[in-house]
């Protein structure tokens, strides 16, 4: 199995942030969505200097996309709302490197994929539910086997600690990585690290500590 980018998202606390880079892990989220509990209120006195940045975004202006991306020296930017292809062209003509995401709850989801042809670095493929994101819900990964574009995408939705096999188990061409968030906190913006280190190394290994 080729290593899978580890992306934990929705990360708030310096502390926090620096033990879960310390994990090995390839990206670490900052949610800029207002209504999120897991939105960052202010700058964390320690920020990702190995993993990368990625911020999450709503429907969100690209005036406030611009502003946040250059003061947290992001490297990717998450679309987590209804941005359209015109506006992720836009977004990449600025020079942003993004990562789009789908909600996904039965195949018609992911007919507008294609719309995004060659304007994302990466997919990724969230629970459809009545939240833009972060609802700790997963959907039916089989549907994914009917994504047969070219870009890669991060899988994402409600892994939790017991999602290890299933994820050893998919197989798709196309799966980058996976994204971890809100079934790993201790409190909302909190992650615990314990046990993201012991599934990381079930993840990456196949084998549970203890
Ligand atoms: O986590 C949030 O609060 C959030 C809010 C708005 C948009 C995206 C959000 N998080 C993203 O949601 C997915 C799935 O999270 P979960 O594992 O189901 O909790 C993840 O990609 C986060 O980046």
């Amino acid at each position: 199995m080729a290593p899978l980018i580890i992306k934990v998202c929705g990360m708030t606390e310096a502390e926090n942030i620096r033990n879960v880079e310390q994990l090995d892990v390839d990206m670490i989220g900052f949610i800029f969505y207002p209504k999120s509990p897991r939105c960052l209120c202010e700058i964390p006195a320690y920020l990702p200097v190995r993993a990368k940045r990625v911020g999450v975004f709503v429907n969100e202006s690209k005036e406030t996309i611009l502003m946040y991306a250059d003061r947290f020296a992001l490297d990717y930017i998450q679309l987590h709302g209804n941005e359209s292809p015109g506006y992720c062209r836009s977004l990449r003509s600025s020079g942003l490197h993004l990562i789009k995401a789908f909600s996904i709850s039965q195949s018609k989801d992911l007919a507008t994929v294609s719309d995004y042809k060659g304007l994302c670095d990466y997919y990724l493929f969230d629970a459809k539910t009545s939240l833009y994101g972060g609802s700790g819900n997963q959907f039916d990964w089989n549907l994914l086997h009917r994504y047969s574009g070219m870009t890669p995408f991060l899988l994402s939705g409600g892994i939790n600690p017991y999602s290890v096999k299933a994820i050893r188990e998919f197989h798709h061409p196309k799966l980058a990585g996976i994204d971890i968030n809100s079934r790993f906190e201790t409190a909302p913006g909190n992650k615990d690290v314990e046990r993201i280190g012991k599934f990381l190394q079930a993840i990456r290994t196949g084998e549970t500590a203890g």
